[in-house]
């Protein structure tokens, strides 16, 4: 019988028999109320808050639960395959993780660890600008793994070409750029704790060992840590930056070029028409404009202006299988998931990362199965109850 994900189901029950739980929940929405326990406010509460009075995170989660799937029967599910093809790259299942930075302010292994788990499962990691942990560091953690780097664009060009070159000496084949955070939003958690990991030296591992960006400090990050500090909080991301400069990314990135944080039908059309590969459909996990539509709501605009042209990926909200199947019915090619990776991180290393790979992909694997798919292929609009709206 070949191998399925839903075979992790067995392997929890058959250990449980010789006295062996899950370290972890295997609902992976209990993650957080867990990972807040066992770490300070500041850390925790960095990565479960989000703008405002966070009702864009609260929406997130609210479109996805109030779509319904209707399970087909008498369908051959016997046998299973996961397998997606993403920016002409075979994955073993529609899912990436996400990429977050500073992950140091949830375990000392960070990004390696995040990257060795997905590596393992041949789930591609997207590597953020912001990490903990230099570019070249998590490469050699990668293994053979697919390599995927997310920019936050600089206004320092030549720290923003210093970052393309190192990622593709580094491997990194595919560019996801982020748009929606060309400044931190209003996040009163945070603002009320005052509590920036940056401040901290978390998630600027990139820029304290970049040679343009070291080009511009009078001193060495190690001599004045202020000054580094306050020169990545001015230059980390652009304002300024408009559609038409995508031509420089285009022009020094062979590879494909996603663009992530984009919520209005008429952006993807830009995307494409700009010559980019694919878009991200998120609203940043709630965490930028408070009050902004769901992503899940975005996604089927989006999807019939550019599904044709660009792989549409999604994320901003993804806890479980079903969400997964959800993501895919309204036009994902795939989702990228975020918080529940970092509060696995947070509670147990690689394994905790691993654990909720496992569990998010047996789930998507049985939802799929016991809805009447044997692939992520077949799912359509037509798996979703009519939307209550
Ligand atoms: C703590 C934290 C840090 C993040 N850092 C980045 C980042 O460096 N680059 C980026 O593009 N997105 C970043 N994101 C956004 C994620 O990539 C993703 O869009 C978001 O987590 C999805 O929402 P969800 O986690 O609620 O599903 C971050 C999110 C969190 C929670
Ligand atoms: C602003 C970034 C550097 C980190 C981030 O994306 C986030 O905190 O949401």
């Amino acid at each position: 019988m070949a191998r399925h994900w839903a075979d992790f189901q067995y392997e929890i029950y058959l250990n449980g028999m010789s006295g062996t739980v899950p370290r972890l929940p295997t609902d992976l929405t209990r993650l957080e109320g867990l990972a807040e326990h066992r770490l300070g406010p500041g850390p925790v509460g960095y990565v479960a808050g989000s703008a405002g009075d966070g009702s864009t995170a609260r929406a997130n989660r609210a479109a996805l639960e109030r779509r319904r799937i209707v399970p087909r029967m008498l369908r051959d599910v016997h046998e299973r395959d996961l397998s997606v093809e993403v920016l002409g790259r075979p994955l073993p299942a529609p899912l990436a993780l996400a990429p977050v930075g500073v992950l140091s302010i949830m375990h000392p292994d960070a990004e390696p660890a995040a990257a060795r788990a997905a590596a393992a499962h041949g789930v591609p990691y997207v590597l953020s600008s912001a990490s903990s942990t230099p570019i070249e560091q998590v490469a050699e953690a990668m293994g053979d793994a697919e390599r995927w780097f997310q920019l936050y664009w600089s206004k320092d060009r030549e720290v923003t070409r210093s970052f393309l070159d190192r990622a593709k000496a580094a491997g990194f084949t595919v560019l996801v750029v982020t748009l929606d955070t060309p400044m931190l939003a209003w996040r009163p958690r945070d603002l009320d704790q005052a509590y920036l990991p940056f401040l901290h030296g978390v998630g600027t591992a990139n820029y304290f060992t970049d040679p343009a960006f070291l080009a511009g400090l009078a001193k060495p990050p190690q001599e004045d840590p202020n000054a580094a500090v306050l020169r990545f909080l001015g230059l980390f991301a652009d304002p300024g930056k408009t559609w038409p400069d995508l031509a420089f990314l285009r022009e020094h990135w062979d590879g494909p070029i996603v663009l992530k944080g984009i919520l209005h039908p008429d952006d993807a059309r830009e995307a494409a028409d700009a010559g980019m590969d694919g878009v991200v459909v998120s609203n940043h996990g709630g965490r930028q404009v408070a009050g902004s539509v769901a992503a899940a709501d975005a996604l089927p605009g989006v999807a019939r202006a550019v599904g044709d042209r660009l792989a549409v990926l999604f994320d901003s909200g993804v806890r479980t299988g079903d969400d997964v199947v959800k993501a895919l019915a309204l036009g994902a090619r795939a989702v990228l998931l975020g918080r529940p990776y970092v509060y696995g991180l947070a509670l147990d290393g690689q394994r905790g990362v691993d654990h909720v790979i496992r569990c998010l992909l047996a789930e998507l694997d049985l939802t799929l199965a016991l809805s009447g798919h044997a692939t992520p292929s077949t799912v359509g609009t037509a798996d979703l109850a009519a939307d209550p709206g």
